[in-house]
């Protein structure tokens, strides 16, 4: 019987680890190629809502590259349409909705998520996954100012202009939405956490286009709420954002276990700024298109920085690319893996 790997949820809590566990933001799905042929007949909606096969899909990086954790197949948007959004996933677009928040009432007719109701598929492929696997699977949820973007906007958005003006403009409409997006990822991650999944990460992706004020007045309320509430299922929590090194302080101040860095900022400059935590992170995506002596070197300083500091989990500083090949992954992780044991001996 194999025994499960618990790396990824010991180094999470700071526990002594005898090498730096490894998982890839976006490691289902995009670069595969069983995903690609799946993807030929079927949309991330349709593969979602098959539990085996969305399963299938979470586990093949598992299998393929030998990561510690497994990371549930979905968006950040799946929860949406239960509280009424009518959002879709628009190949080569992103989540798209018709449906776009502009005023307080338009908060306020939102609905409740209810789990059992709207994502039963989520929860049975947790369910087979918890059979399935032996690493942890991390569930997740897009925080409230990247999910707000999107319903504010009604897509992806370079600049967030009514985002933000929206924000400073309707402060009360705001704290409401806020709300109502505190309590969807409270429920849904609860949910995830009681079908199995043994870690969660929340993606505040976007939210790096604040400034340090904004963000205490307008995010950090909601993002101490959801991580107190969550702070009660015992399990590892992670938070995570891109182009956002001004608010890596502010996320240490959250009741987090880890803080999910991009490549802006090294391992050591945030040992150096304080974060005394588990640091998650941080190759620079792209750089996984260069020559694999380029990546090693890399890795390389990414791993005995993340061994200096103590608690570490290596992954990307953002998602794979789709043009990213398999065997690179599989290589780096045996690298981080067999580089780091050397050092953690
Ligand atoms: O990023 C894309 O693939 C393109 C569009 C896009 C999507 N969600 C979106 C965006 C970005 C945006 O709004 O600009 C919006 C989205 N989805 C997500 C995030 C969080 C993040 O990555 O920072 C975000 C916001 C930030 C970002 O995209 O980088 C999270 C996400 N999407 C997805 C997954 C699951 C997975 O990859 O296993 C995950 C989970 C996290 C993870 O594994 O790290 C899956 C997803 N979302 C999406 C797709 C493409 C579907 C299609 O083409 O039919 C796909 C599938 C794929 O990439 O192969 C749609």
């Amino acid at each position: 019987m194999t025994t499960f790997n618990d790396t990824l949820l010991r180094a999470a809590k700071g526990e002594k680890i005898d090498h730096t566990p490894v998982w890839y933001m976006r490691q289902a799905g995009r670069s595969q190629p069983e995903y690609r042929k799946i993807k030929e007949k079927y949309s991330l909606e349709e593969i979602t809502h098959q539990p085996e096969l969305c399963a299938y899909v979470t586990k093949l990086p598992v299998d393929n590259y030998n990561v510690d954790a497994a990371i549930l197949y979905k968006d950040i948007v799946t929860p949406l349409p239960g509280i009424g959004v009518d959002v879709k996933i628009k190949a080569g677009v992103g989540p798209v909705i018709s449906n776009p928040i502009r005023s307080v009432q338009d908060v306020h007719n939102l609905g409740e998520l209810s789990p059992e109701d709207h994502i039963p598929f989520v929860l049975d492929t947790i369910k087979i996954l918890k059979e399935q696997l032996t690493v942890p699977l991390i569930g997740f949820a897009g925080a409230p100012f990247t999910l707000a973007s999107y319903m504010i906007e009604g897509g992806p958005s370079k600049s967030y202009n009514l985002t933000k003006s929206f924000m400073v403009s309707e402060p009360e409409a705001w704290f409401a939405l806020m709300n109502k997006l505190g309590d969807t990822i409270i429920t849904s991650i609860k949910a995830q956490v009681n079908a199995g999944a043994a870690a969660i990460q929340v993606f505040d992706s976007w939210v790096g286009a604040l400034n340090v004020s904004d963000y205490r007045t307008f995010i950090k309320p909601v993002m101490n709420r959801i991580f107190s509430e969550l702070r009660e299922l015992n399990v590892p929590l992670i938070t995570f954002g891109v182009g956002a090194s001004h608010l890596a302080n502010e996320w240490h101040d959250l009741p987090v276990d880890v803080v999910g860095l991009d490549w802006r900022l090294s391992i050591k400059e945030a040992g150096e700024r304080g974060l005394t935590k588990t640091l998650q992170g941080n190759l620079d995506p792209s750089l996984l298109l260069a020559d694999w002596n380029i990546i090693e070197e890399r890795a390389k300083v990414i791993v005995e920085q993340g061994v200096e500091h103590g608690s570490h989990i290596f992954n990307l500083g953002h998602g794979v690319f789709p043009e990213v090949q398999p065997a690179t992954l599989k290589r780096l992780t045996e690298f981080v893996h067999e580089y780091s044991a050397q050092l953690r001996k």
